[in-house]
């Protein structure tokens, strides 16, 4: 499956790439205004919420009708999240870059670019588009180019790097990367079942000094308690609010839980 999507992810970029240059896209990232901190964000006390705009998923399909990303962003942030969270890549998960700049034109909170980075170019567009900070996942990533990711997006674009994990392997290779937040995905990435025990095991794994953040499979403030009595500093979320009748009512449960 992530094969699948990298490989489609490659020819994406590669076409985006051609018709803006590396170098182009690293002058705009560098006049775009600066990253907001969402480090220091998400570190303040209580269980943040990252709400995630998301239309479509690979294992259930078309989620929401999404008319007005910056609408919906909008009322997550009304709702009292930390992050918003904007899936980018298209063909799986019907994102796009337009969704993300309006996703930044609409809130003052840090924004997250969720999508399948593996090179410079995606580092870049992200701070060029506004992003705040970007998914790295570690599954789809050897440890040279997890590592360079990782300090670019943090050192040198003052981004916030996300990195997600899986399985204790991956959380050694999170650790030895320098990461600072570190997501641990409840959904197998082979099987696309969600199993939130996952982040019960590897919780006790991460340093006391790395952001903890629960992803997936959160359908309302019973699953963000359970996440935050197993350590989680923040919950993921995605289909539970984008199905919600409100989103708005949905993200401020979560928020007054986490609370
Ligand atoms: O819709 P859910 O179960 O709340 O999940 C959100 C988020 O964790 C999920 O969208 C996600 C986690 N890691 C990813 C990597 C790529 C794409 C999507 C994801």
């Amino acid at each position: 499956m992530l094969d699948e999507i990298m490989a489609g992810v490659r020819e994406d970029v590669a076409k985006r790439e051609a018709l803006t240059s590396l170098d182009e896209m690293r002058v705009r990232a560098a006049s775009a205004p600066p990253a907001l901190d969402a480090y220091a964000a998400l570190a303040r006390p209580g269980v943040s919420v990252i709400a995630e705009v998301k239309r479509r998923s690979p294992s259930k399909g078309d989620l929401a009708a999404i008319a007005d990303p910056a609408a919906l962003a909008a009322d997550y942030a009304a709702g009292g999240a930390t992050w918003i969270s904007v899936l980018t890549e298209e063909r799986r998960f019907g994102g796009s870059l337009s969704d993300l700049s309006a996703v930044r034109s609409a809130v003052g909170i840090p924004v997250l670019r969720k999508d399948f980075l593996y090179g410079d170019y995606q580092a870049h567009e992200a701070r060029a588009f506004g992003a705040d900070v970007a998914l790295l996942i570690v599954a789809a990533l050897d440890q040279g180019t997890l590592t360079r990711l990782r300090v670019l997006l943090e050192e040198e674009l003052g981004m916030t790097a996300l990195v997600e994990v899986h399985d204790e392997a991956e959380v050694a290779r999170a650790v030895d990367a320098g990461a600072r937040v570190i997501g641990v995905n409840a959904r197998n990435l082979r099987t696309l079942e969600v199993d939130r025990s996952v982040f019960e095991r590897l919780a006790p794994l991460l340093p006391d000094s790395v952001l903890k953040v629960a992803e997936s499979g959160v359908r309302g403030p019973d699953d963000l308690i359970r996440y935050a009595s197993a350590g989680a500093d923040a919950v993921l979320v995605g289909e539970g609010l984008v199905t919600h009748e409100s989103p708005r009512d949905a993200a401020a449960a979560l928020v007054a839980a986490g609370r």
